[in-house]
Parts: structure tokens; sequence; C-alpha cells
């Protein structure tokens, strides 16, 4: 037998004692939260409210050392192609390493073109926010629509909503869905001439954002005249090739490379709506943020390397306990698309099958993210995490201030809440608890029998919490590079390539094959009886 399925059975064995331990008994042991938090700076991790024993995370550790997650580290960190079914390497990191030191793919150093394309950026969104570039009839611009989806889509829109304390440039908006609902509600309200539009797409080809970006071309075309269009368009793309096509200006057009995988893509030109809204300055915090959080990665030992831990947590969760799905809750309303975000980087990443080598994997990979902020999610489906008959392991964030300090109160509920929530979640309630509480309240027996089972919580289910001191662009980056850095990590230990994504190809490949018949021509040989029958109806109820 292998180390790793040795020590995968020892995890096995050691929880089928762990289990029967109630965690309210767990998190009792003084030295709990000590032993089961880890901090880098403001930024701190507590698992202790999990089931996790010291002799189980020793374990854990040693899977992550014995999987050989260092050496996958260094090699990303190296450029070498760990994308090895499309033959890339994978260095989002170098984006946001402000160091000099260079770093070779195929012999070329990476960094000067990164610097010398943030410096281009900087200066457009300098000139942007300043109105020194402006709309054809010289307006300023006071509107940017961001065209993209997925990773062209929710690293900025997600950034640009959780940083609006910071906003003081252009107001941001963002189309992706090629429903033209969409862009039809987004336009409604914005003047073309005052409106930019950010096409962003990493190879220009994805249908979604061509359609979309067409919309807004004729948008402006019959506002302003087709000579206008040069002035009102920017393109962020690695197909420069394919953007001077569209009819976008090289200097407007921003490139990254095919090293950038597109859910880890926000920390490139993908980036230049949140220049834009926060300006350069915030952005750079935002990447010294990631690029502190790449170094913790790369030189903590294992025992508080926070990206390391937080992978030991949700390898235990899903590959120990065989919990299917983790929810992610922000206390944190500007975070809202948060989880949104996690669900492309961590399912995008982990959702497959097989490992690096072609082979089935072993046991079970990337688990179902979800989630939306608290509070409002308490008020929504807390009741199934809390009494529901599926375990769902919750990671909190919190911060502890607002940006609204004459709102204090606000702040303070909302921290309440949070803590509340996981101690709730831990601690549970037994059913003599509730039925005590019932008597308290002056019940008779017969209705303290009948309502007490209902008012039971059976405990024990899992949170992990991230606490930072305030959503600010570091913390930002930061957070984002701890949850990039976990998805590598547990992607590594299951053996998996975390930076490819043929799973979305099946799907654009039938929608192509489908498009003309929903345009009325010929249903395709290969439909099924229900795609004929459906395609018919929807043509039949259509028109009405
Ligand atoms: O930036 P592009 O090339 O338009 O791709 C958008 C998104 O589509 C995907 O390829 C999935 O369909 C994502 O990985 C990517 O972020």
């Amino acid at each position: 037998m292998s180390e790793t399925e040795a020590l995968w059975q020892s995890l096995s064995t050691a929880w089928t004692a762990d289990r029967e331990r109630p965690l309210r008994e767990v998190v009792a042991e003084p030295e709990r939260f000590e032993d089961f938090s880890c901090a880098f700076g403001d930024l701190l991790l507590d698992f202790s409210k999990t089931a996790l024993s010291k002799h189980s995370l020793g374990l854990l550790l040693d899977l992550v050392r014995a999987a050989g997650v260092t050496a996958r580290r260094d090699a990303m960190f190296a450029g070498e192609r760990i994308n090895a079914t499309e033959g890339r390497s994978v260095l989002h990191v170098a984006l946001r390493d402000g160091e000099d030191a260079p770093l070779a793919v195929d012999g070329a150093d990476v960094k000067p073109p990164v610097r010398e394309t943030l410096a281009r950026l900087f200066a457009f969104a300098d000139d942007v926010r300043s109105g020194t570039i402006a709309g054809a009839k010289g307006d300023r611009f006071t509107d940017v629509v961001n065209i993209g989806i997925g990773g062209s889509d929710l690293g900025p829109a997600m950034v640009t909503g959780a940083l609006a304390p910071y906003h003081d440039g252009p107001r941001c908006h963002f189309v992706s869905n090629v429903d033209g609902a969409h862009i039809a509600d987004t336009l409604k309200g914005l003047d073309p001439a005052t409106t930019l539009f950010v096409i962003a797409s990493k190879t220009f080809t994805t249908v979604e954002t061509m359609c979309n970006a067409a919309t807004a071309r004729a948008f402006i075309k019959d506002a302003l005249g087709e000579a206008a269009v040069a002035d009102h368009f920017a393109a962020v793309s690695t197909a420069l090739d394919k953007v001077g096509a569209f009819g976008i200006r090289p200097e407007r057009t921003f490139g990254f490379w095919d090293w950038v995988g597109g859910r880890y893509s926000v920390w490139s030109a993908i980036g230049l709506p949140v220049m834009l809204a926060v300006g350069p300055q915030n952005f750079r915090e935002f990447l010294a943020g990631a690029a502190a959080m790449d170094e913790h990665f790369r030189t903590a030992p294992p025992e508080i390397n926070l990206p390391v831990l937080l992978a030991a947590v949700g390898l235990f969760h899903r590959n120990v306990c065989g919990f299917p799905s983790r929810a992610v809750i922000p206390y944190d309303q500007r975070l809202a698309r948060f989880p949104a975000y996690l669900q492309q980087l961590d399912m995008e990443s982990n959702g497959k099958s097989v490992t690096l080598d072609g082979k089935p994997v072993a046991r079970p990979t990337g688990p179902i993210v979800w989630g939306e902020p608290g509070t409002n999610s308490q008020h929504a489906f807390f009741q199934l995490i809390h009494q529901g008959t599926d375990v769902i392991p919750v990671e909190f964030l919190i911060a502890a201030e607002g940006h609204e300090p004459k709102l204090l109160e606000h702040h303070q509920l909302l921290v309440a809440n949070c803590l509340a929530q996981s101690e709730a979640l831990m601690r549970g309630r037994t059913l003599e608890e509730a039925a005590a509480q019932l008597r308290a309240k002056g019940l008779d027996a017969a209705e303290v029998a009948r309502l007490a089972p209902h008012r039971v919580f059976p405990g024990s289910r899992p949170s992990v919490t991230l606490a930072y001191a305030q959503l600010d662009p570091f913390t930002l980056g930061r957070l984002i590079a701890l949850y990039e850095h976990r998805v590598f990590v547990e992607a590594a230990v299951w053996g998996i390539n975390a930076y490819d994504q043929w799973g979305v190809e099946l799907g654009k490949e039938l929608a192509t094959e489908l498009l003309p018949a929903v345009m009325d021509a010929k249903v395709p040989p290969g439909a099924s009886a229900s795609t004929r029958g459906l395609l018919t109806h929807l043509k039949e109820i259509g028109g009405r």
C-alpha cells in the first residue's frame, strides 16, 4: 500500500472513533482555540469548531507532504508546465510578484511584459478617471461596462463590489449573460456619450461575450455613429489579432498570457474595471495582499500555513467525513459575489474525475461550493444547515471593523450573528434542553413531548471562521490568494489538474449544433427525442 493510501486509512480509522464525540465536548478542551487556529498578521483562520483532532491534523499534514505538494508548489512558482493537459505554465502568482527577479518561461522572462502591461493599464485608468481620455464627443466617461463571462466577469465584478468604499472613479457595470435581458437592463440607464465598454475575453471567441460585444457596438454606433466606436471601446485578451478585427485600437488593447487561467485572471488586465473604479494605488495594494499570501504559502511550514490548513480542513470534510458540499458565508455584504467567484475558482478547478495521468480518481474530489452573505442566509437556508439531514461545513468570513463608523451598531449585530451561528452549529440543542426550555415557558407535559423534537438541533456541525481587521484591498488580495492556494493543495493531494476545464466543452459544442435548429433550420440528427420535444414545444408556444 502506498504511503498516501495508508494515511487515508489511518484518517478513516481515527474518524470512526472521533465522530462519536460531540463537538461541544471537543471545543471545550482548554487549548482548543490556540491549537486549532492560525494567524497571518490580522488574518485569522479558526478551525477549532471542527472535529479535527491533533492526531488527524497531523495525518493530513503528512498526507500533504507525502502527496508531493511542496514539489508541485515549487514547480508552479518556477513556471513549469504543471497544467499538463493544456501544456501550460500556471503563473498567476507572477502577476502580483513585485520582485524584479526574472522568471523564465520558454527562456523568456515573463516579468518585463507583466510590468509593462500594468504600467499601460494604470496610465489608461488614470487618464479615464481624470477625463483625459474621453468619449467621442469629449464627454468624461461616467460609466464603464465590462463585457465578459466566467473568469472575465466574476473576478472584476466580485472585487469591484468588495471594494466599494474605495470607489472614486466611473461607475462599473458587468454584463455576462447571453440572455439579452442582461445587456438590455444594463444599457437602459446609460448615456452612450459617457459610456466606455471593456470587452474582456481571454480567447476573444466566447460566444456570449462576442454576442454582447456586438450589441454594445451597435448601441454606440446607433447613437454616435460608426466613427465613435473606437473611442468607446477597450479590450482585454490574449488573442490580440482577434481584438484588432473587432475594431478596437491597439493602444486601448491590453494583453495577458496563456499561463493565466481565466479563473485566476483578476490580477491581470482582466482587473481593468477594478483599476478604473478604485484607481491604480488601491489595485497595487490588492496585488500586494495576494503577493504576501503567495510568500506565506511558499515559505511557511505546513503547521502554520493558512492555505495548507484550509485545504486540510477541506480534505478532512470531503474525504474523511464524506460531506459533499461546503457553504461560504461572508458576514460582509460587499463580499456578496465571493461565493459565486469561489464556485468558479473551486468547482471549475477541482470538479475532475481523472488524475493527471488519466486514471479514475481514488476518492471524491471538489465539493459543491455555495453560499450567500450573512445575515440574509440565516433567514433563507440556515434552517437546513442547522436541522437538515446533511452536514454542510460552513466557512464564515467576518471583519473586525466595517467601513461605516457611524453605523457601529450594525457591525456589532453582524459580528454577534456570525459568532452565534458557528456556536449554534457546534453546540446544538439536545432533546432534554429543548424540553426544559418549553417547561420553563409553562407548557404542560403533553405539549412539551409534542414540540420538543422539533426544537432539537443535532449540533456537532462544523465550521471555520476567517476573521480580518477590515475588508480593504490588501486583505481582499490575501483572501482570494488564500482560496486559490487552498484549491491548489487539494488538487495536488487528489492528483488532479486544477488548471484545465474540459468539462465545459461538450455543452458549448452542442449549443453550436443546436443553434440552427433554434433558428428554424433542421433539427440535428443526433439530438435526443427529449431535446427534439423541447425544441418543438418552445417553437409552438413562442411568438404568441
Ligand atoms: O475569457 P474567455 O476566453 O471569454 O472565457 C470565459 C470563461 O469561459 C471558460 O473557458 C469556461 O467556459 C472559463 O474558464 C473562462 O473563464
